[in-house]
């Protein structure tokens, strides 16, 4: 692999690849995320998938206009998307303040699942040459939490940017009673198993 492209802007998933010493280029996709799923197992990969897919689209155009690219590249376009699942419910980011207080209502005393979808866009000289797409699902404990708690952890300004109104790795941690799975799933990216799922189909991350 000569390129890697993390098509996201998520601070956490950034610090996750360098954490593995992956060299890698970010291009956060900016398109519209249409859902038509219903479950978030299958809602997550439609979302990872757009993502990867609208990143992927511009690198090919890009080298389609570039003739004078002659170096052959074989590139991977890393897409993921987190959502919180909670009795029926799906959480995505809170849209306000209000919404962020209600989910954490929801989730506090309960367990709760993280799914992370992925998906992996490879494109060589000639194009885009193939896709690898999977999810990983995290169970979460939190501790009950008071009404003062939520609005004290809600003025830290932590949730909003981050499914289900929490970061499992910030302040929230103090109400994490359990958790089931791998942890770096809930901060935004499976490490571990995007690099099992790249060995399976021959292609290994082991750059250093
Ligand atoms: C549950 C949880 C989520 N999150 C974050 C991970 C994701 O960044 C975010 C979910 O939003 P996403 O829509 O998955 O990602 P994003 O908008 O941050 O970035 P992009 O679409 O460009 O890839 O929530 C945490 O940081 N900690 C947590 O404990």
């Amino acid at each position: 692999m000569n390129q890697i492209i993390l098509a996201s802007g998520s601070p956490r998933r950034k610090e996750l690849l360098e954490q593995i010493g992956l060299e890698f280029e970010i291009c956060p996709a900016k398109g519209e995320e249409i859902i038509t799923k219903t479950i978030p197992e299958e809602v997550v990969m439609e979302l990872s998938r757009q993502k990867a897919e609208e990143v992927a689209g511009m690198v090919s155009a890009y080298g389609e206009n570039h003739s004078e690219l002659t170096t052959p590249q074989d590139i991977l376009v890393i897409g993921a998307d987190t959502v919180v699942a909670y009795d029926g419910q799906i959480l995505g980011k809170p849209k306000d303040r209000e919404h962020a207080m209600e989910m954490l209502r929801m989730l506090s005393g309960h367990t709760h699942s993280v799914y992370t979808g992925v998906t992996c866009v490879f494109i060589d000289k000639k194009g885009r040459c193939g896709e690898h797409i999977f999810y990983e699902k995290t169970d979460v404990t939190m501790y009950p939490m008071t009404e003062t708690e939520i609005q004290r952890y809600v003025d830290t300004g932590e949730p909003m940017d981050k499914a289900g109104s929490y970061g499992i790795q910030g302040r929230c941690a103090i109400h994490v009673k359990e958790i089931r799975g791998d942890y770096n799933n809930v901060v935004g990216l499976p490490v571990s198993r995007l690099y099992q799922e790249l060995l399976g189909i021959g292609i290994d991350l082991y750059l250093w």
